[in-house]
């Protein structure tokens, strides 16, 4: 696992309901057993414990070892530092125990003449993963305090070995790390103890997703995406629309394009119209389609492009000849389904209803969530591709790894806000994310937007409705 991914599945898992309190809990109590399965009991342990929570896994696993060994805790710093309600829970908790010694060290002066030698298990609790920058006193001196017994005391380091990945660092037999083993981390050995986190962190999309994709990159109008929409047709002017609408809120510039006929209709100052001649796209059309598209970051095509011969056509020959990420979708993938081979060596995602997957793969994904899940990783597979497969649960895979989504509700079966959805995937394509990112996150907003719209005004919505409240979906996910 990545950094980054922890970062993330943090933010869900606090999503989830999971408290830092039991993460705490569990990481402290985690590091206790391994200690005792370890080195058994009857112990004479020193904890050196940080006033942030990597001394607060300290504070608890001093707790947790007293019950059987003789437990003294050194807090390096001042106690009014000990900033997040769980390490002050913890350390109020230890406060009030009279079998745990504590000794408070404010001062390298202090520390440089402590004398370690009666303990055979030290625990490194001072800092873990929000190091920053080098070591400060009186840290450093607490670390090289700790490493004057190497190799005569047990050293076991929570999460990372403090000062991890500087030369001055605490040198540790083992460091016990948290649920995952993290790519980045390399020369120290880790023992993995599991905190309580679900396998659900793995594939439910969440805030954290939503915050990794879209951290904003430039001050400049266009260098936070750029998006061009391709829709509309003789028959419709609002799937287009609504798509365009929903990626407004999401990129610098969208460009709509559009037969005539359909763009008249259209009076959005936040779009730029780029009206077709006539009233659908037909093949004569790809040439300025494509050079639209090397303006921008990312296309949409098919929301309401009808299925005229004539139009299938333009989109197969469109879809065969653009060279930036794809969202196919609606009559869409009517179109691409008579030719699955023009999107080899594409980068695209294809956003099909379980009636629309049938057309394109002949086989309709039924039964329960790992059923579906095989199903569509099967096809992602074969086309290499990401699918988002729409539903109660929106399943999206790019035929390696899967994710899911549960945000949403039934007003969502009105019509437009599959436009709304592939708008938005469309927009976070621009801004840079990968397809699954981009789709999984696409499915989190636009059913977390739904969800907005019905809590003010029940079921009874329109997709444009959906759209307006993207920018509070994704509010809320950010400041989550
Ligand atoms: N979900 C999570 O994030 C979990 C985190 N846990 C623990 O929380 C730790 C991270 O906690 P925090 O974010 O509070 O960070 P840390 O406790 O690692 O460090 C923060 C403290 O270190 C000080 N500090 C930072 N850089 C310094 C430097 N160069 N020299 C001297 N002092 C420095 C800061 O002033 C602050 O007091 C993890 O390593 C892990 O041990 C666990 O409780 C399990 C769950
Ligand atoms: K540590």
């Amino acid at each position: 696992m990545k950094i980054e991914d922890v970062y993330i599945w943090d933010i869900n898992a606090k999503w989830l309901g999971i408290s830092p309190f039991q993460l705490m809990e569990n990481a402290g109590a985690g590091v206790a057993r391994i200690i005792e399965e370890k080195f058994g009991k009857g112990l004479k342990v020193a904890i050196f414990c940080g006033t942030g929570n990597n001394g607060g896994d300290g504070f608890v696993i001093a707790r947790h070892l007293s019950f059987e060994n003789d437990v003294t805790v050194f807090l390096v710093g001042d106690e009014i530092k000990i900033k997040s309600e769980e390490a002050k829970h913890n350390w109020e908790i230890l406060k009030k125990l009279d079998f745990v010694k504590i000794k408070t060290l404010k001062d390298s002066t202090q520390i440089k003449g402590l004398d370690l030698a009666k303990f055979n298990v030290i625990v490194d609790a001072l800092l873990g993963a929000g190091t920053k920058g080098e070591l400060r006193e009186p840290i450093k001196s607490a670390v090289e305090k700790i490493n004057e017994y190497s190799g005569k005391a047990r050293i076991v380091s929570v999460d990372l070995p403090t000062g991890y990945p500087s030369s001055v660092k605490v040198n540790c037999d083992f460091a016990v790390t948290f649920q995952w083993d993290k790519e980045e981390y390399g020369g120290f050995e880790r023992i993995i103890a599991k905190i309580g986190y679900p396998k659900e962190l793995y594939h439910l999309i969440g805030p954290g997703d939503v915050k990794f994709a879209l951290r904003k990159k430039g001050e400049h109008k266009g260098q936070n995406g750029k998006l061009l929409v391709i829709g509309g047709s003789e028959d419709y002017f609002g799937a287009p629309y609504l798509a365009a609408k929903a990626a407004s809120y999401i990129v610098d510039l969208v460009y709509l394009a559009m037969p005539e006929y359909s763009a008249r209709r259209i009076n959005d100052p936040d779009l730029i119209l780029r009206p077709f001649n006539g009233e659908n796209f037909i093949e004569v059309h790809v040439k300025r389609a494509l050079e639209l598209s090397k303006n921008v970051d990312a296309v949409v095509i098919g929301p309401g492009i009808g299925q005229k011969e004539e139009t299938k056509k333009f989109v197969r020959g469109f879809v065969k000849q653009c060279e930036k990420p794809l969202v196919i979708d609606a009559d869409g993938l009517k179109a691409i389904a008579e030719d699955l081979n023009i999107l080899e060596g594409k980068t695209f995602v294809l956003t099909p209803h379980a009636g629309e997957f049938k057309i394109l793969f002949g086989e309709k994904p039924e039964g329960d969530l790992i059923e579906k899940v095989r199903i569509v990783m099967e096809k992602a597979k074969q086309i290499e591709g990401t699918i988002l497969l729409k539903g109660v649960y929106d399943i999206i895979s790019d035929g390696t790894t899967w994710k899911y989504n549960k945000t949403g509700n039934r007003g969502m079966t009105t019509g437009g806000t599959g436009d709304v959805l592939s708008g938005i995937i469309g927009g976070l394509l621009a801004l840079g994310n990968n397809p699954l990112r981009a789709s999984a996150v696409g499915a989190f907003l636009t059913g977390f937007a739904g969800d907005i719209v019905k809590e003010e005004m029940g079921e009874n919505y329109t997709a444009l409705e959906v759209a307006k409240k993207v920018p509070f979906a994704i509010k809320w996910a950010l400041e989550f």
